[in-house]
């Protein structure tokens, strides 16, 4: 045999993974001569090759510039030129990417010997020689030469059935589940095992299960929309194996795509695997089949399993699961419509050997025939004859998709080991040879699932109306709940409006009859005016009437009261008369009262007189003292002190007072009167101290008094005691005491003018008042204690005593001030003495001038002296001036009843710078 021409074979493990990987047309590198191309699109892909004899050469390791495939150039280590090599499994896929090329696909396939040839063939070798592994396959010539012949697969009598099925079948059946067509067919001479090969139901034993039932199998596993139909052309008709009565099927053709159909087959929708096995077994039943030499259960029919598929498959970026119902603008989904194809033909014989006769033989011929017509159109396919007799055989016809149309074909041809069937075996290789030239075109079956988008359309058209009854049901459940829900409300308002509108009714009639009554009340009273209108002439009668009469009751009562004042004024006339009579009595009666008045006025004035020249006399008799006359008894001026108006009873009394005091002192003692001062009892305490104060007015018990301490006691009883009456006494006793100089600046020393100052503040007794004074105008006959009394607050106490108005206390002051006087006048005329005097600074000028005209003349003779004394000091004169004492020295020098005091008065004047020119500026003469 002469060497194939230079081929650049190319495997692909999958139409998938080929369309995959190449986009475009497939130009292949212009190799070596000795070089493989192969195409390999994955590392798995490769080892499936097995290409043990080859070493791989990565010579050339580049991207092929289309695909971005990796070429590999593998070398051919021992390449034989006699060997009939494989044509390239090429693959060619259109410009819409729709179609490919692909070329059949032979398988070889070796039968065990079967017993008979066991026997008879025992002495002679088989007559080929298989080498699966380089997938070859020698048919001996004789014992020294053989023809090698190179298949897709070499598959020995050991292969086992799952094998066979996947080298041969299940490419196809994949291609099928993608959409293609796809054909397994075996050809092979009688009893070679295409039936074993294709239709072992594989009842018994699993592993025996042919290409049919695995194929169903698989495609299960896919999907579940599997139709079947199953036939054979028996003596060129076409019978249902599935319905034996429709036993002449015609061959159908669509003129546009030129699809072979056989319209009146039985097309049975096959639920599951078991099903279709009871089919595969229905149509085995009804098929035709015969014992022959060769073959005890010869077929001598062409068996043809149509396996319709179909296929749903995502479409990018569209998703057909019900859940894309929403989606509007859905496409419909895409479905793939395979059909595979196992075509069980029946086997060539040769007559003579098979021994057909008759029926049978004519069955043969007719098979023969048949199978003749298939040989001549896959050589004018492999020839790439512009003539394919298609038409030449019913069997051609119906395999014409499978042989250089759409399907993808995959032929394995059986043959048997038996040197008495080389020829058969020759004849049987030779066509698979051939077949395997035969390039057909794939094209994948997609469309659109109408049907399925029809489902999925009302399967979305039911779930929306449910969903649509459910919002329906929801809406109207919603409404009907809103409707309750707003009658609800509608009653509540409708209510609350009833309410409110009661309320308001209820208001408004309460208003209303307020109203009506204020109107009646508005009406009864202007009614009530309008009567009045027209009654107001009378009740102005009425009340004119009223008041005439209250005016006339008036009128009789106040003529009445006249009446009585008339009779009142005669009666007040007469009683005038008596009245003026007793007037007179009494006018007469108050004459001779005034005339006794003045009477008794004249004897006290004559009285006074006389005191005031017993006064004046005592002056003179102090006089007399201080030129060196002690002889002079002060008891006078005590007995003056206590009742100067009683003197002459006092004198009387004093004597017999005297008598008895000086024996109670003579027998007694005066340290024992004197401790009774402090006697417990009040009135031993009073009666103790009336002794002391009476002997303290004899001048010879005051020394022995003073001796004694009777002056401290007495002193002492001032502060100690409380009682007015012990004040009183114990005042006396001291002034009596006073009257001796020696005692003065002993009480004076023991701080007697501040005690009698203090008692005298505290005093309101006229009595104690008087003592005091006295005591105090004693003191104030001192020269030389003139400033220390001044200091221990004498003159102060002495003012302040002329509140008491009783005329014994102002005597008594009167005198103080004139004793006062007289010792300033003394000591300033002896020119000791300078500056105003003290008794002005202490403000008595003014008492001395408002008492310088007293009716008292006690008070009035003592003041007249003290303004005598205190003009006589020059100093004094402007006080005097200013102080009105000028004009109460002018009317003493005038109209004071004692002459001596008046003489002494105008000298004091007339000796005065100071008066001479007031008196002059007032043109006044003193008297
Ligand atoms: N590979 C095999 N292993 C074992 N037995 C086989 C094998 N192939 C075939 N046989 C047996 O060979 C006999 C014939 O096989 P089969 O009927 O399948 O041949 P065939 O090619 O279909 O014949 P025909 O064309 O006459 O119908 C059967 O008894 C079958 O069991």
């Amino acid at each position: 045999m002469t060497p194939p021409p230079p081929r650049y074979p190319v495997f692909l493990s999958h139409p998938n993974i080929f369309a995959s990987k190449f986009n475009s047309p497939i130009d292949l590198f212009p190799l070596q001569h000795q070089c493989v191309c192969v195409l390999v699109c994955e590392e798995e892909v490769f080892l499936k090759l097995n290409c043990y004899d080859f070493v791989i050469k990565m010579a050339n390791n580049h991207n092929y510039k289309n695909g971005g495939v990796k070429t590999k150039s593998i070398a051919s280590s021992s390449y034989s030129s006699g060997i009939k090599s494989k044509p390239p499994v090429t693959s060619r896929r259109n410009s819409t990417g729709s179609t490919v090329s692909g070329r059949v696909r032979v398988a070889v396939r070796l039968r065990p010997r079967n017993s008979e040839e066991l026997s008879s063939d025992v002495d002679f070798a088989d007559c080929v020689e298989l080498q699966p592994e380089l997938k070859r396959l020698k048919l001996r010539r004789n014992n020294w030469d053989s023809d090698t012949f190179e298949f897709d697969e070499v598959l020995t009598e050991f292969a086992s059935q799952k094998r066979v099925y996947e080298v041969v079948a299940k490419p196809v059946v994949e291609s099928v589940l993608d959409g293609y067509n796809g054909t397994v067919m075996a050809y092979g001479q009688t009893g070679t095992g295409k039936t074993y090969t294709l239709g072992k139901l594989g009842d018994e034993d699993t592993s025996a299960r042919g290409i049919m039932v695995r194929a169903v199998e698989d495609i299960f596993a896919e999907t579940d929309s599997i139709s079947v139909s199953y036939i054979q052309l028996y003596m060129e008709t076409i019978q249902d194996l599935l319905d034996p009565a429709n036993d002449n099927l015609c061959i159908a053709e669509d003129p546009k795509s030129g699809d072979i159909t056989l319209p009146g087959a039985s097309l049975i929708e096959v639920r599951d695997q078991q099903s279709f096995v009871e089919l595969l077994r229905l149509g085995e039943a009804h098929r035709f089949a015969t014992n022959t030499k060769l073959n005890t259960e010869s077929s001598r029919s062409h068996a043809i399993l149509m396996v319709h598929v179909k296929k749903s498959v995502s479409v990018s970026g569209e998703n057909v699961s019900s859940k894309s119902h929403t989606n509007r603008t859905m496409k419909p989904p895409v479905v793939r419509k395979g059909k595979l194809i196992v075509v069980d033909l029946a086997g060539s014989e040769r007559i003579d050997k098979s021994g057909s006769e008759g029926h049978t033989l004519e069955e043969a011929k007719s098979i023969n025939l048949s199978l003749s017509a298939l040989g001549k159109c896959i050589n004018a396919l492999a020839e790439n004859s512009s003539h394919v007799p298609v038409r030449d055989s019913k069997l051609t016809r119906l395999l014409r998709d499978s042989f250089g149309g759409t399907a993808r074909t995959s032929l394995v041809i059986t043959i048997g080991p038996s040197p008495r069937h080389r020829g058969e075996t020759s004849s049987t290789i030779m066509f698979g040879q051939r077949a395997m030239k035969v390039e057909n075109m794939l094209k994948i079956k997609e469309e659109f699932d109408y049907k399925s988008l029809a489902r999925k359309l009302d399967l979305q058209v039911e779930s929306l109306i449910a969903q649509h009854e459910r919002q329906q049901k929801a809406y109207q459940d919603e409404i009907e709940r809103i409707s309750l829900e707003a009658k609800k409300q509608i009653s509540q308002a409708e209510k609350s409006f009833a309410d409110t509108l009661e309320k308001e009714r209820l208001k408004y009639q309460r208003d209303c009859m307020e109203s009506i009554k204020k109107l009646e009340e508005q009406l009864a009273a202007n009614k009530f005016k309008e009567e009045s209108l027209h009654n107001r002439p009378n009740e102005e009668l009425i009340e004119a009437k009223k008041l005439l009469h209250n005016e006339t009751l008036l009128r009789k009562a106040a003529e009445d009261k006249v009446k009585n004042l008339q009779n009142q004024v005669v009666q007040w006339k007469r009683s005038e008369v008596a009245g003026n009579a007793e007037i007179l009595k009494l006018r007469k009666m108050l004459e001779d009262e005034v005339n006794q008045r003045e009477k008794r006025e004249e004897e006290i004035s004559e009285l006074q007189n006389q005191l005031l020249q017993l006064s004046f006399d005592a002056d003179e008799t102090r006089k007399q003292l201080e030129s060196g006359d002690h002889s002079v008894d002060m008891s006078g001026d005590m007995g003056s002190l206590i009742s100067p108006v009683r003197q002459p009873q006092m004198k009387y009394s004093g004597e017999q007072e005297k008598g008895s005091v000086a024996k109670l002192f003579e027998q007694v003692g005066l340290q024992k009167i004197l401790s009774l001062l402090e006697a417990e009892d009040p009135d031993v305490r009073i009666h103790a101290l009336k002794v002391i104060a009476n002997l303290a007015a004899e001048a010879t018990n005051q020394e022995k008094i003073v001796e004694a301490g009777g002056l401290t006691s007495l002193l002492a009883l001032l502060t100690s005691s409380e009682d007015e009456n012990i004040h009183r006494v114990a005042a006396g006793a001291i002034a009596n005491l006073a009257m001796n100089e020696t005692n003065q600046e002993l009480i004076m020393s023991q701080g007697g003018v501040s005690l009698l100052a203090m008692t005298a503040q505290n005093a309101d007794d006229p009595q104690t008042l008087r003592m005091v004074a006295g005591a105090i105008a004693n003191l104030c006959g001192n020269d030389k204690l003139q400033l220390m009394l001044r200091a221990q607050g004498g003159i102060k106490a002495l003012l302040s005593m002329v509140r008491c108005r009783h005329p014994d206390v102002l005597a008594q002051v009167a005198r103080g001030i004139a004793n006062f006087a007289k010792c300033e006048s003394r000591a300033s005329t002896q020119g000791i003495k300078n500056g105003k005097s003290l008794l002005i600074e202490d403000g008595a000028l003014v008492w001395i001038v408002k008492n310088a005209n007293n009716e008292a003349s006690p008070i009035r003779r003592h003041i007249e002296l003290a303004l005598c004394h205190l003009a006589q000091h020059e100093g004094n004169a402007r006080d005097m001036i200013t102080g009105g004492a000028l004009w109460e020295l002018v009317r003493i020098s005038r109209d004071c009843s004692s002459e001596d005091i008046r003489i002494l008065a105008r000298r004091t004047l007339s000796s005065s710078p100071s008066f001479q020119v007031e008196l002059k500026r007032l043109r006044l003469n003193a008297g």
